[in-house]
C-alpha cells in the first residue's frame, strides 16, 4: 500500500493532568475520506489540532507525506506544516475581503514581499490558481463577492477552496458541516468525499452525524475517552459500536 499522507502513532496528549488522548493511532492514505466520530470530549478535535500544532502533544509520531514533525523547526516546519490544511467549524474567513482574495490566502506560504501583505499585490498566477480551486468547489460565479454576503454553505466551500491553494495533500476539517442544514451540509461532505477521491487528498474530518459519515466517508475512526474504539470501513459500523461510541454510561464525565 502507498505511504500514508498522515500517520500518526503512540499519541498522547493531557490537559491539567488529565489524559485526553492515550496512545493513539492511525493512517489516513490519499485518495480516502476518513471520519472521525466519538463523544463529545472524546478528544476529536485534539486529534486533529495536534497534527495541525493548534495543541502540543505530550507524546507521539506525526508524519505528513512521509516527513515526521519531531526534530523540524523554523521554516522546515512549517513547510511540513503547509501539506495539512484546515477547515473549521467556524469559518476562519475575511468576511469584508472577496472570495476570491479569502482562497487566495490559501497560497501566501509561497509568495513573498508585498504580495504577502496586501490583496492589493497578489500575483496574476496566485490569482488564477486561486479562481481555478472555486471553480472547483463550484464558485467561480461567486468569486469577486464579499464572503459575508455568502450563505454558510457557500462559505464552508470557500475555506475548501482555501485549502485547495494551499496545494495542501492533507485537509483537516474539523466539523465542517455543524453549522450547516442538512442540505448544505450533504453538499459539503459530498465535496470533501469528492475532492479526496479525484483529487486525491487525504481527508480527515471530525462529524457529528454517524450517517453523514456512512453516507460520505471511506473509513471511520471511532474515539471513546481519547482511545481508538474502532477503526474500519463505514461499512462495518452498526448499531452496538455507535452505541459503544455515543452511550451515556459509558461516556459519563
Ligand atoms: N485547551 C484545553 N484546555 C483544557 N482542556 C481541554 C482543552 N482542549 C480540550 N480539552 C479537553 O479535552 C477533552 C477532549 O476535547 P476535544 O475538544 O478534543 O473533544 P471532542 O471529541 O472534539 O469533543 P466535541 O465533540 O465536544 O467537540 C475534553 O474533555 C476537553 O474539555
Amino acid at each position: 500500500m502507498q505511504q500514508a499522507a498522515l500517520s500518526v502513532s503512540s499519541l498522547a496528549k493531557s490537559y491539567n493532568g488529565r489524559t485526553v488522548l492515550d496512545d493513539v493511532d492511525f493512517q489516513v492514505h490519499r485518495g480516502e475520506l476518513v471520519a472521525f466520530l466519538g463523544a463529545n470530549g472524546s478528544g476529536k478535535s485534539t486529534t486533529l489540532k495536534c497534527v495541525a500544532g493548534l495543541a502540543e502533544p505530550d507524546a507521539g509520531r506525526i508524519e505528513l507525506d512521509g516527513q515526521q514533525l519531531a526534530g523540524l523547526s523554523g521554516r522546515q516546519l512549517a513547510l511540513a506544516r503547509s501539506t495539512a490544511a484546515m477547515v473549521f467549524q467556524k469559518i476562519h474567513l475575511v468576511p469584508r475581503r472577496t472570495a476570491l482574495d479569502n482562497v487566495c490566502a490559501g497560497g501566501l506560504a509561497r509568495v513573498s514581499g508585498l504580495a504577502s501583505v496586501s490583496p492589493m499585490f497578489f500575483s496574476r498566477q496566485l490569482r488564477e490558481e486561486a479562481m481555478a480551486c472555486l471553480d472547483r468547489v463550484g464558485l467561480a460565479d461567486r468569486a469577486l463577492e464579499k464572503v459575508g454576503r455568502l450563505s454558510g454553505g457557500q462559505q464552508q466551500r470557500v475555506a475548501i477552496a482555501r485549502a485547495l491553494c494551499q496545494r495542501a495533500a492533507v485537509l483537516l476539517a474539523d466539523e465542517p458541516v455543524s453549522a450547516l442544514d442538512p442540505n448544505a451540509a450533504e453538499h459539503v461532505m459530498a465535496l470533501l468525499a469528492e475532492l479526496a477521491h479525484e483529487e486525491n487528498l487525504a481527508v480527515a474530518a471530525v462529524l457529528h452525524q454517524p450517517e453523514l459519515a456512512i453516507r460520505h466517508a471511506d473509513r471511520a475512526i471511532g474515539l471513546l475517552h481519547g482511545s481508538i474504539a474502532f477503526n474500519a470501513p463505514v461499512a462495518e459500523l452498526n448499531e452496538k459500536i455507535l452505541h459503544t461510541l455515543y452511550s451515556p454510561e459509558r461516556n459519563a464525565a
